[in-house]
C-alpha cells in the first residue's frame, strides 16, 4: 500500500497493490491492518455504491458534526473526477480542493476525512462508484454546497452547464451561504 500526501494536510491518495495474470486481477480493495501500518485508524461502517451515467455531477455534500463522515473512495467501473473541499475551520487550506482521477484503470482510493465537502463527476459511459464511511447516513445533518459556485472554482471536467444533478443538487447554497453550517474544527 502506497499512501500519497496531497496539497491538503490528510486528504490522502492511497495505491493499493493489485496482482494481474491471464484471469484478470487481484487486489485486496480494504485492508485495515495496512492503514493502521500508515497510521490511518478509521472505524468504517457503512459501504455505498451507486451508479451514474457520463455527465452526472453529484455533490458537493457533506454532514454536519458529530455526523460528519471521513471516506475512503474509490471507482469500480469507469472514469470519475474525484473533488474534496475543505471545510474545516481554522484549518490552513480552509476552502481549498484537490480534484483526482478514480478509475477501474488506476484503482486508486480518495481518502477524504470528516470536516470535507464531497462530489464527482463521471467522466466515462457508466461510473460504478464504491465507498466506505466511518459514520452512518443522517439525512437530517445532510447539507450541500453548488457544485458550480463560481468562487470556488471548480473544473468539472465536463461541461457543467449540461450537467445531470439530482433536483437538491440543483439548490444548495454557494460556499459562502453554506460557511455558516460548518461547525467542523480543524485538528
Ligand atoms: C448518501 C445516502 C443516501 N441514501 C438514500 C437517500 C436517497 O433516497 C437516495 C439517494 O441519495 P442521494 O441523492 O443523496 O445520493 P448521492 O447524490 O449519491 O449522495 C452522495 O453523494 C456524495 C458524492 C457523497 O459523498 C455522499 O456520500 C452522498 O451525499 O439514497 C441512503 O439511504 N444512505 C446514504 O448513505
Amino acid at each position: 500500500m502506497e499512501i500519497i500526501k496531497t496539497q491538503i494536510p490528510d486528504l490522502l491518495i492511497v495505491k493499493n497493490r493489485f496482482f494481474k495474470d491471464e484471469r484478470g486481477f487481484f487486489m485486496e480493495h480494504y485492508n485495515k491492518k495496512q492503514l493502521a501500518e500508515h497510521n490511518i485508524h478509521i472505524a468504517f461502517c457503512q459501504d455505498n455504491l451507486s451508479q451514474s451515467s457520463y455527465g452526472v455531477i453529484r455533490g458537493l455534500h457533506y454532514q454536519l458534526a458529530p455526523h460528519a463522515q471521513t471516506k475512503l473512495v474509490s471507482v469500480i467501473v469507469g472514469r470519475v473526477w474525484d473533488v474534496a473541499v475543505d471545510l474545516r475551520k481554522g484549518s490552513p487550506t480552509f476552502g481549498q480542493w484537490v480534484g483526482i482521477e478514480l478509475s477501474d484503470d488506476n484503482k486508486t482510493h480518495f481518502l477524504i476525512p470528516q470536516g470535507f465537502a464531497h462530489g464527482f463527476s463521471v467522466l466515462s459511459e457508466t461510473a460504478i462508484f464504491s465507498y466506505k464511511c466511518d459514520q452512518y447516513y443522517n439525512q437530517p445533518a445532510e447539507r450541500g454546497i453548488r457544485f458550480d459556485d463560481p468562487a470556488l472554482a471548480i473544473d468539472w471536467r465536463i461541461p457543467t452547464d449540461q450537467a445531470i444533478v439530482s433536483p437538491k443538487d440543483k439548490i444548495h447554497p454557494d460556499f459562502a451561504e453554506a460557511e455558516m453550517n460548518f461547525n467542523f474544527i480543524s485538528h
